[in-house]
């Protein structure tokens, strides 16, 4: 079943086109909450995360908040994280839930539907997922997401320095790929479910997250990329290190469509509207430059 909102790939491929690649991320940390003159409480975040709607709204294509930075304020906080999703749903920004789920599958149901549900309040165009309770624990979130046109992003290789120590262990890892069986990275393992699951589906529902940082050794990520047919979030640019430059080393090779993400580097720019959207202006001219693609990879 299609939804009449069409394809989650199909539609950031679209608003990427028309405003850059540019992933804004909403993370309402207590240093920028008190720069942008608000509490670190629940009513301090709504007021941030909406600042940021409107500021960014009509000007950047993709926004991701940060959930954790919401659920810490309870209650409150997750109601602040509805109004936030709601008013860039209004403004036609996408959004990004970054809540990192991973559960086992009848847990993962629920999840799913907290997120990617047409009747939740928490639902976003996308969500990012864990996949350490292997791929396939992940099915009922690809399933829905690919029902009501939406996406996930699964991590495969993230921008931490903790990360290699498990994404880069060598796996067997035949059936969550059956297509090409034998030993690979972890994250190339993930990169591989991702595209089979893609491939299964007959649509992009399953995009990855590869760190920026990966850029920041001067080598490449050192995936394959290219037969994932979906979207790949690049978080990482700006305050963990990663820079322009870095992108185009480790996604110079035609791979896309590719989705940088900033959040402390650019929302520090803020809270003058323009001149937060000065900052995404130069990025994403900075970004643009580099002709990273727009577009489905290896679909
Ligand atoms: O590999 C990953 C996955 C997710 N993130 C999230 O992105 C932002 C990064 O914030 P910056 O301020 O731009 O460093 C944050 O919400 C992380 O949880 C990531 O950094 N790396």
């Amino acid at each position: 079943m299609t939804s009449a909102r069409g394809a989650f790939v199909d539609r950031l491929t679209a608003v990427v086109t028309r405003h850059g690649p540019l992933c804004v991320g909403i993370d309402p940390h207590p240093g920028l909450l008190a720069r942008w003159g608000h509490e670190d409480d629940a009513a301090g975040v709504e007021r941030f995360g909406r600042e940021a709607v409107a500021a960014l709204a009509g000007h950047v294509a993709v926004i991701k908040p940060q959930v954790a930075l919401f659920e810490v304020h309870g209650s409150g906080g997750v109601r602040a994280l509805e109004r936030v999703l709601a008013d860039a749903r209004d403004a036609g920004l996408l959004t990004i839930a970054d809540a990192k789920r991973g559960d086992i599958g009848s847990t993962m149901t629920a999840y799913a539907r907290a997120w990617l549900a047409d009747t939740s309040p928490l639902a976003a165009d996308a969500v990012t997922l864990s996949p350490y309770l292997g791929v396939g624990s992940l099915t009922p979130a690809l399933d829905l997401a690919a029902q009501t046109g939406r996406g996930v992003f699964v991590l495969a290789r993230t921008s931490n320095p903790e990360a290699p120590a498990v994404q880069s262990a060598q796996s067997w890892t035949p059936l969550s790929d059956p297509t090409t069986p034998g030993m690979r990275e972890v994250a190339q393992g993930v990169v591989d479910a991702c595209a089979a699951a893609n491939r299964a589906r007959g649509t992009g529902v399953a995009g990855v997250v590869v760190g920026a940082t990966a850029g920041t050794t001067g080598q490449a990520h050192g995936l394959d990329l290219t037969r994932l047919g979906a979207a790949v979030l690049v978080p990482g640019l700006g305050a963990q290190g990663a820079t322009p430059d870095d992108l185009a080393r480790a996604f110079g090779d035609g791979t896309g469509p590719v989705v940088p993400s900033s959040s402390r580097e650019i929302l520090s720019a803020g809270p003058d509207p323009e001149a937060l959207r000065d900052a995404c202006r130069a990025l994403n001219g900075a970004l643009g430059d580099l002709g990273l693609p727009a577009g489905p990879i290896g679909a």
